[in-house]
């Protein structure tokens, strides 16, 4: 075990945190969320929907499993910082290459263990997400409190840009192509396009900026906006994309940040939650069906639009079509034309998630229904 330098951890409501450097030493800033899978952590740390978050876990000790070479998300880590209550001393598993303090301190994300996660979990429970400093080079916590307060905060970040793909790019279908589908990367994970190719669908990933020419030369039998960070309220070019292509009747399939910016699309708000939904065992219902599902969640906004009843759009009529059982915030939405048939659709959770229950996966077979045009 690599000896550990001191480390401090700084809330920007005062309270702080003593514990030793895990990963990189250094100094780094974030918006602060606790995630309650105890399975996953690689996933979540590649997860790009987490960049500039500083993420805390609850389970009280991380790393067993080491880090392997097919779990990632993405082609890095995302999170700002990493939060630990006791790191493994040995990883064990016949797929780990590395250890997960290794590729922290590789990557240089810096992180802290041996914090009292459970007190750090129940003051942002209390009193919601907020901006934090973790340092190993800073003793002092009125001066590192003083650069939390300078850092940026995440009501109005739009970062989807920052993490989306450079460059476009295809997933194809395994075996035979019965549809092509434009993803747009505002900042998806692996496993999305993954699920889809199984499906049968070419994958045409776009990047944030794409437009709706662009779009349209894929010739898609369908449109989708993946995860992705920041705050919904501040991206309007996407949603002026996903209007354009509402407007010509392209049937659309949104995951999280597309669940998001459908709402914002179909004419709702968006609004920050207290503390969150990350974790991997979260009840959902889902309306059409009346089943439950334990699902996947990571998101900090939410859509504000009325559980019951539907709203006419300039699309059609909008719904809420999943709610999550826990404090019934808005986890699905959807769009029927006068007769009642599906036009578009998004939850606001992760069919793809992996690690993760597979409950939701029924929903990419529903996007394949509505390109059939038999949902
Ligand atoms: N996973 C996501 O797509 C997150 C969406 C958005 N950034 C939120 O925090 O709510």
């Amino acid at each position: 075990m690599p000896s550990r330098a001191p480390a401090l951890l700084v809330l920007e409501d005062g309270r702080s945190f003593t514990g030793y450097a895990f990963g990189a030493e250094g100094e780094t800033f974030g918006e602060a969320v606790f995630s309650t899978g105890m399975t996953g952590y690689q996933e979540t740390l590649t997860d790009p929907s987490y960049h500039r978050q500083v993420v805390v876990m609850t389970a009280p000790h991380v790393g067993n499993t080491g880090m392997n070479d097919e779990d990632t998300e993405s082609s890095r880590i995302w999170v700002a910082g990493y939060v630990v209550r006791d790191p493994a001393r040995m990883p064990s598993s016949w797929r780990s290459s590395r250890s997960l303090d290794d590729d922290l301190r590789d990557q240089g994300v810096v992180g802290i263990c041996d914090v009292d996660t459970r007190a750090l979990t129940r003051h942002l429970r209390e009193r919601g997400a907020m901006r934090v400093g973790i340092s190993s080079t800073e003793t002092d916590p009125r001066a590192l409190l003083a650069r939390v307060l300078e850092s940026g905060e995440m009501t109005g970040a739009n970062l989807s840009e920052a993490v989306s793909t450079p460059e476009a790019y295809v997933v194809p279908a395994v075996g035979e192509r019965r549809f092509t589908v434009a993803a747009i990367d505002l900042g998806i994970k692996s496993n999305t396009p993954r699920m889809m190719s199984e499906r049968g669908i070419d994958v045409h990933v776009l990047p944030a900026t794409a437009t709706i020419e662009q779009v349209e030369a894929v010739a898609p039998d369908g449109l989708f906006f993946s995860n992705g960070p920041g705050d919904p309220a501040a991206t309007t070019g996407q949603v002026e994309l996903l209007q354009a292509a509402l407007e010509r009747e392209i049937p659309y399939f949104g995951i999280c940040f597309g669940n998001q910016l459908f709402g914002r699309a179909l004419g709702f708000g968006t609004y920050k939650l207290k503390y969150g939904h990350r974790g991997i065992n979260q009840p959902v219902m889902d309306r059409t069906t009346g089943k439950v599902e334990v699902t996947a969640h990571n998101h900090g906004f939410a859509v504000d639009a009325p559980l019951e009843g539907e709203t006419q759009t300039p699309y059609g009529k909008a719904s809420v079509s999943h709610v999550c059982l826990n404090d019934d915030v808005v986890e699905g939405l959807e769009l029927r034309d006068d007769a009642g048939n599906l036009k578009s659709f998004s939850v606001q959770y992760h069919p793809e998630a992996a690690a993760g229950p597979h409950d939701a996966a029924y929903l990419f077979d529903r996007f394949v229904y509505l390109m059939e045009g038999r949902a």
